[in-house]
């Protein structure tokens, strides 16, 4: 299955949410969607899952627009940070329901899941913690296995232990099963392993989408004598600084050639490497970043 947006727009009355997005997702593979709080996530995963339409623009999935359309719909699961105060059934009645509509769906893996994740089969779902209805909503998202599956934020509540579970067996069951999934989250340092494919979203608008490790390979953080590292830096996009005395450290983003790493080393300047973390932190801080990267 494939998803496309083009030029997609989400405005509230007269503030725009998403601005003129395009991108496409392609293969079975596990997408990072990643962005700071108000960057548009949930409003463009809603309309991806048909839980909304846009202001204009179009989302479709394998040629067809979602909205409305239950052929397509019921390959495409969305897990969200969901209210269950009303949900009186127990995790089994739920997931029994679920797998009538979900023609993929594996009940002796959700039961394994409930296993892993302990939770009481006979409580109603209303009574669980915060904790473990992420659990639920993680449990129904894996088990239904949907050739789209998307998880907003599901991991609220989750204690580290339960968090760790989830990565597990996610990254298990898409060797096995591998699919379109994305993830959107805040976590960046606890779950970018866990990323095929990165997407920075940014005040509404795609800052980048890129493989994880050629991402990663574009950033650096050159450290040593103030006056070289300034010199050597100077032509690069700096995103953050630190100075210790004479010793500088500046993280750059943009491809270095090989000529420059050797020039660097015969500098006696240190390149190292970048978490998906730094570069999330600093490029989203930058101001007209969108600019600076087309
Ligand atoms: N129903 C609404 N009415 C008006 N504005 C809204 C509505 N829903 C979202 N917004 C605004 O749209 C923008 C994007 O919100 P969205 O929930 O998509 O962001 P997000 O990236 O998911 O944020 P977070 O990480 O904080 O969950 C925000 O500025 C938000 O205030």
């Amino acid at each position: 299955m494939n998803i496309k947006v083009d030029q997609l727009s989400l405005h509230f009355e007269n503030h725009k949410a998403l601005e003129d997005i395009t991108f496409e997702i392609n293969e079975k593979k596990i997408y990072g969607l990643l962005g700071r709080n108000g960057a548009g996530k949930t409003s463009l995963l809603s309309i991806i899952a048909s839980f909304r339409e846009p202001t204009s623009g179009s989302v479709t999935i394998n040629g067809e627009v979602p909205f409305e359309n239950a052929k397509i719909m019921q390959h495409v699961a969305f897990l969200y940070d969901k209210d269950y105060k009303d949900e009186s059934d127990n995790i089994k009645e739920l997931l029994q329901g679920i797998q009538r509509y979900r023609p993929n769906f594996d009940m002796q893996y959700a039961e394994y899941l409930i296993q892993q994740f302990k939770l009481d089969t006979k409580k109603p779902i209303n009574k669980f913690s915060k904790g473990m209805q992420s659990a639920v909503n993680v449990v129904v998202g894996l088990a239904s296995r949907t050739p789209i599956t998307i998880f907003d934020e599901v991991y609220l509540g989750m204690d580290a232990p339960a968090r760790d579970i989830f990565y597990k067996e996610l990254l298990k069951d898409q060797e096995n099963h591998p699919r379109i999934i994305i993830l959107s989250t805040h976590l960046v340092s606890e779950m970018d392993y866990l990323f095929d494919e990165v997407i920075f979203i940014n005040k509404g608008k795609i800052l980048l989408q890129e493989d994880y490790d050629s991402l990663l390979s574009k950033g650096a953080t050159i450290t040593g004598d103030r006056d070289l590292v300034e010199t050597f830096v100077q032509s690069k996009m700096q995103l953050n600084e630190e100075q210790l005395g004479h010793t500088k450290s500046v993280m750059i983003y943009g491809e270095l050639t090989n000529q420059e790493r050797k020039m660097a080393m015969e500098q006696g300047l240190e390149v190292g490497p970048i978490s998906l973390q730094d570069l999330f932190i600093h490029l989203t801080e930058e101001e007209n970043i969108d600019e600076k990267l087309s």
